[in-house]
């Protein structure tokens, strides 16, 4: 049997610190995105005091948020979240790509975990399914996402 070196995070992550950067447009839904990440992460141990929520306009505007608190280096790991429901011209296809693009350009630049707790869906039905009802919580996700990267990253610089 070969012995294989592994590196693994689990959900804990002691005194590290979070932030929420949440989009207000679909204010109704990205609520329950919220709740889910803040749900998420106090079940796993994070207090209160390691958390912060920035709210920002819309998904367009949050990669520059997460940025900002990336280079502010006082958190391990970021989490978006954020609801784009698809209209009838092409704009949900502007805003949802610059999103994505602008959050994995902030992780990979900054090297700091970023959840991407983004809906990007056709309906409002489909956003109300992935909020917090019959298809889970995309803010959870995206929570428990980050709350392990944290972890391996750290078991990775160990
Ligand atoms: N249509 C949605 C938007 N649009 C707003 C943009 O994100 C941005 O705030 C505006 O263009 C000003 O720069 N945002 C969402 O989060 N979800 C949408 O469905
Ligand atoms: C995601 C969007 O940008 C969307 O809400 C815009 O709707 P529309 O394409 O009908 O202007």
């Amino acid at each position: 049997m070969h012995s294989i070196k592994t590196y693994s995070g689990d959900f804990r992550a002691p005194d590290a610190r979070f932030a929420i950067v949440a989009g207000r447009f679909n204010s109704f839904i990205v609520e329950s995105l919220i709740g889910g990440a803040v749900d998420a992460l106090t079940r796993h141990g994070v207090a209160a005091d390691q958390l912060t929520l920035v709210h920002v306009p819309g998904a367009f505007e949050i990669p520059l948020a997460v940025q900002r608190l990336a280079a502010s280096e006082r958190y391990d790991g970021i989490i978006a979240v954020g609801a784009v429901i698809r209209g009838s011209t092409p704009h949900f296809d502007y805003v949802a790509g610059e999103c994505v693009g602008g959050l994995s350009k902030v992780a990979l630049d900054q090297g700091l975990p970023v959840g991407f707790g983004v809906l990007t869906v056709d309906t409002i039905e489909q956003a109300i399914e992935r909020a917090g009802t019959k298809a889970g919580n995309k803010g959870a996700e995206a929570a428990l996402s980050v709350l392990e990267m944290v972890s391996l990253l750290r078991v990775m610089q160990a």
